[in-house]
Order: C-alpha cells, then structure tokens, then sequence
C-alpha cells in the first residue's frame, strides 16, 4: 500500500474500529425499546420539544404527535436511516447503558494499538461517524478496551460534518481540522463513503473485517482486515487538531 504522507487519520466507527453486529444486534433494539418511555419521562421539558421538533422537520410532518414521532423512530431504526433527530436520541439513551454497565462500546482488539502508534507518530486521529458526536464519545470511553477517548483528537457528526456519503461532508471536515485533504487518510467499510472521501481528494482505505459478509474486497480502494498494520507516513509538519474538534 503506497500512501502519501499524512497528518491525520478519520476514521469511521460501525464495521471499521468497532463491530457492525454489535450496533445492530445491541444498541439500535435497545434505544428502540426505550423510545416510547423517553418522550414520557421527558414530557413537558424544552429537551421534549426540541426532540420532537427535530423529528417533525425530519419527516416533514408538522403536526406530528408523541406516538407519531415514536413510530417514525421505530423506522427509521427498522431501516437504518441516518436521521440527525434520531443519532441524537440514541445516543442520549445509550448514555443510560453505558452509565449503569448494561451497556459497552465494541472496538476491536488491533484499534488502541493502532491509535497509540499514530499517537506517537504525531499523527492525528479523528472519528466520524453518523452516530452523534456525544454518543461516540460514550462508545469510546465506555469500550471494551477501556477509556480510549484520550487516544482521539475530536470527533464529526452527522450536524457538524453532514451526510458520509456527500464529498462535501469531507471538504467540510478538512476545513474544521485545517489540514490539507491528501494529507488525510479516511479508513471505512462502506465504498460510498470511501468514493465521497477520495472525491473530496483524501487518502483512503478500506476496512473490511474477516466477519463482514461483504467480502474482502472495495472497487478502487487498497483494502485492509485490520489496522495492526496500517502505519501511515507521517507528515513532518504534523498535526494540530482544531480547538472545535478537540476531546473536552
Ligand atoms: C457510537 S455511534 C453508533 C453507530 C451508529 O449509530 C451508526 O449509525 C453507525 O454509523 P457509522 O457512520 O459509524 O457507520
Ligand atoms: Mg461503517
């Protein structure tokens, strides 16, 4: 694999630091389960209306109740829509899990290695992911490896960066992080969102875990199984990460 220098790693969560199976199977049926409960305990409080609010814009139905949003919710995860209104949610109901130990983040076992060694490297290291930013940063301090949140620079979303599958999304990201976007390397699982990265002009590569009934190979992108031995070169001017970005 012949990469050009790099300042800074993004990479993506759900298949690529961490298991897809786990989200689906774990997390998605446990917010699910606890939507209808949510709009209940929180009914009458500004969080309750700005919920819903978001959903109403998000399927363009104004008048849209309380069972109305639950049922929109419940399809949107049914059928694994990125909706802004419904990542915000989730992570805020996961962040219950992981507080009382139902609940961890998946990351696989060649990820904090990984980030250590770019760490020393000076390499930068940035998560985006279409879960909100406040629940990757839950999924990182809660994982099975640990705290991992003190590995990271920052983190983009679906409201700060935009849609995975949109180059614009990744000009946005280079602008925020003020690093050059061949001097950035972007590693996921999903071809889309490797095109959208490499249209942008960022380095990328694929990671396709021995487990993902995909296959191991991604149409114009060098493909890895794991990152144990991904070593980008490093940039000699390093990086900075933009104080927006940074870990609080
Ligand atoms: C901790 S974020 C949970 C993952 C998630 O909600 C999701 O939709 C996965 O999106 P990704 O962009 O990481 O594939
Ligand atoms: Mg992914």
């Amino acid at each position: 694999m012949n990469l050009a220098p790099v300042r800074t790693v993004v990479l993506d969560i759900e298949g690529t630091t961490g298991s897809a199976d786990h989200v689906h199977t774990v997390l998605f049926p446990y917010a699910r389960e606890r939507f209808a409960a949510w709009f209940a305990a929180h009914r009458g409080q500004a969080r309750w209306t700005s919920v819903l609010d978001g959903i109403r814009a998000a399927t363009g139905a104004p008048d849209l109740d309380e069972s109305g949003a639950v049922a929109a919710l419940h399809a949107w995860t049914d059928a694994d829509v990125k909706a802004a209104p419904l990542k915000a949610l989730q992570g805020e109901i996961w962040a219950a899990g992981y507080a009382d130990g139902t609940l961890h983040g998946h990351v696989y076992d060649d990820v904090p290695a990984a980030l250590a060694r770019w760490q020393a490297a000076g390499i930068g290291r940035h998560v985006y992911s279409s879960g909100s930013v406040f629940a990757q940063r839950h999924w990182f301090a809660h994982s099975n490896h640990g705290d991992l949140t003190g590995l990271l620079d920052g983190y983009f979303d679906l409201t700060t960066a935009g849609p995975k599958r949109e180059p614009e999304s990744y000009r946005t990201i280079s602008r925020a992080l003020d690093v050059p976007p061949g001097q950035t390397l972007f590693l996921s699982d999903v071809r889309a969102e490797l095109d959208a990265a490499a249209a942008a002009g960022w380095q990328t590569v694929a990671v396709r875990r021995p487990d993902d009934p995909r296959g191991p190979s991604v149409d114009g992108h060098p493909v890895l199984a794991d990152l144990a031995r991904l070593d980008p070169p490093p940039h000699p001017g390093g990086t900075t990460p933009a104080p927006s970005t940074r870990t609080p």
